[in-house]
């Protein structure tokens, strides 16, 4: 059987005058190298794009991490400078496909800025600017640092028992690497809670009652997929959902 493929949503970046819509090599390199997947970018057009069509020809969906935040509008509130940067193109795109993803039971990893749009896409809301809440940390990226430094992994989360997560990589407390300003502020109906940080803060969910795999982490799992051993057991279980799904189409 030909390898399966799955969605990744792509950002919008613009170099100079020309716009790209892109995707990072950190998500879809653990894609390929551990979940064993391919990755089709799908590109950000503003206007969307025909949903059905991607769901139809993939077997997962991958929607990584980004700088820019989900547009406040989206989940009820009116947009500050602090909410920024924005992608609506982005937004166009991974909030269709996440909902016709959890409606085809179709495998879904959201990852940081991904579980924050698997939240909204919901139904749920966010906080910007988390550490300014009362008793919360601060999860942000250090402004220090190279890639791999600021990557690092240090914070801790609980993992809930009886969770999908706890049957993939154990339940209670294990180090991560979760580098945001957002957080989930109103959990969406569908979600169940899977981790939380020290301050309460949501760490992971899943979607209560998917056909497959539906977990969205506010860390980073693809960063150190190949070393570290949570994080590849997510890319992993994400891998064999994806590869279950494809066989069952197939018939
Ligand atoms: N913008 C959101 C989500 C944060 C996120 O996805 N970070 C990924 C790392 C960014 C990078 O690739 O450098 C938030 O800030 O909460």
């Amino acid at each position: 059987m030909s390898k399966p493929v799955v969605a990744v949503p792509a950002d919008t970046k613009t170099f100079g005058e020309i716009v790209w819509h892109a995707a990072q090599q950190q998500y879809v390199g653990a894609a390929l190298d551990v979940a064993g997947v391919m990755s089709f970018i799908i590109p950000a057009f503003p206007e969307g794009n025909d949903i059905d069509a991607i769901l139809d020809r993939v077997d997962g969906l991958l929607v990584t991490g980004a700088i820019s935040n989900v547009a406040p509008a989206l989940y009820g509130k009116t947009a500050e400078d602090k909410d920024g940067p924005f992608d609506p193109g982005r937004d166009a795109n991974t909030l269709p496909l996440i909902r016709g993803a959890v409606e085809r039971g179709l495998p879904l990893l959201a990852i940081c800025r991904g579980i924050q749009e698997l939240n909204v896409a919901l139904g749920g809301t966010l906080v910007s600017e988390v550490h300014e809440v009362d008793g919360r940390m601060d999860h942000r990226e250090p402004d220090d640092g190279n890639r791999d430094e600021k990557f690092v992994i240090r914070q801790s989360v609980r993992i809930a028992e009886g969770s999908c997560l706890a049957g993939v990589i154990g339940a209670g407390n294990i180090k991560v690497n979760s580098l945001h300003r957002q957080a989930i502020s109103d959990l969406a109906p569908s979600l169940a809670v899977e981790a939380v940080a020290p301050d309460g803060t949501v760490e992971a969910v899943s979607v209560i009652g998917a056909k497959s795999f539906a977990v969205g982490v506010q860390w980073h799992p693809e960063y150190w997929a190949k070393s570290d051993t949570p994080s590849r057991k997510i890319f992993e279980a994400f891998g064999a959902a994806v590869r279950e799904y494809q066989a069952a189409q197939k018939g």
